[in-house]
């Protein structure tokens, strides 16, 4: 980059927090980005064909504790449940041994953003107008002129209602992994979970008529109906696929495998729970299962860690 101008991923984890404090305000105490969730808990239990491509403890066909959170995009408390925004499941696996592996997943193939950058841009961009109490419809169109990096997603969440319950949605890990196998040989993939209860959206009339809350008390009332589960499905790369862009789905006839069903059989509001006191980064990660090179992903780490610290010192 040229003296004086930032090179593109030259963006410190606490200018995201800031511009995410900025653009939603602070809930002390509380997550500075998904800051609406709930808690829920439960097992998953890996293939052990699954081994082919991963010497991970998840896929010894054992069954592993999870530990999972739900949640909504962005820093508002009191987001709506019908906002077209993306909805989060985060998952921390509690490995034999003490281990841990986390997935942090949207509901959205893609990502945002194709660098820390530009995520951070966009909040700026959404930092609310104080004349208005709404972020400047001029600023959102300026930002997503000069970074088409968004586009995709955005696309996707335009022509995509949300759903009724965080059970009848698809999560998404959106970056490419390495896999690990026993001798050391490494498969780009990636790794999507699929409802069983099927997937669903709301209708444009029930986006209009729906109250703001519903998808806590559904998760709730289907964890004490029965398990509610989840297939894991990998999708295993070719060679020239990327790996370092979360915004770049892969062709869609790459090899898809089923290794492993998530089931979840409670779930509670998350103040107290498990789930709250979790750093759900998604760079925690037990053998067998390694980081690609996106820089989205490598900075989750920081920007996580900046919220957590706060939020455990109740700022
Ligand atoms: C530049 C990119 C990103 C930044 C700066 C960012 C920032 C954050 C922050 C600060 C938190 C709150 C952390 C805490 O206090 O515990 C968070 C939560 C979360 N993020 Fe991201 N994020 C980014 C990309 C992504 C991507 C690509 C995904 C999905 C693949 C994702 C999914 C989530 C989820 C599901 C949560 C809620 C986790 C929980 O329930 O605790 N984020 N993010």
């Amino acid at each position: 980059a040229p003296a004086g101008v930032a090179a593109p991923d030259e963006v410190s984890a606490e200018q995201v927090v800031s511009a995410l404090e900025a653009a939603f305000g602070v809930t002390p105490g509380e997550r500075r980005n998904h800051t609406k969730g709930t808690c829920a808990a439960g097992e998953f239990v890996g293939l052990p064909a699954a081994a082919a491509w991963s010497r991970s403890a998840l896929f010894s066909g054992e069954s592993v504790p999870v530990v999972a959170r739900f949640s909504l995009a962005g820093g508002n408390p009191k987001a709506p449940d019908t906002a077209k925004s993306p909805r989060g499941m985060a998952l921390e696996f509690r490995l034999p041994g003490g281990g841990l592996q986390h997935m942090t997943m949207l509901n959205t193939p893609v990502f945002g953003a194709a660098h820390p950058r530009t995520f951070l841009d966009l909040m700026v961009a959404m930092k609310p107008d104080p004349a208005t109490g709404k972020p400047d419809p001029e600023k959102i169109k300026a930002f997503k002129a000069s970074h088409p990096d968004n586009l995709a997603q955005a696309q996707f969440l335009d022509a995509h209602n949300p759903p009724p319950s965080y059970a009848n949605s698809s999560y998404f890990g959106i970056h490419a992994f390495w896999f690990v196998d026993r001798d050391g040989q490494t498969t780009p993939v990636r790794w999507r979970f699929v409802p069983q209860d099927g997937e669903q959206r709301l209708g444009n009339d029930e986006l209009a008529s729906s109250p703001p809350d519903f998808l806590e008390r559904r998760l709730i009332e289907r964890t004490a109906q029965g398990p509610l589960r989840w297939d894991m499905l990998l999708i295993l790369g070719a060679p020239g696929d990327p790996t370092d862009d979360p915004t770049r789905a892969w062709p869609e006839d790459r090899p898809q495998v089923k290794v492993g069903t998530l089931t979840l059989t409670s779930a509670t509001p998350q103040k107290g729970a498990a789930c709250e006191k979790i750093n759900f980064d998604p760079l925690v990660m037990a053998d067998g299962i390694a980081p690609s090179d996106d820089p989205v992903l490598r900075f989750r780490s920081p920007a996580y860690a900046a919220s957590f610290a706060k939020r455990l010192g109740g700022q």
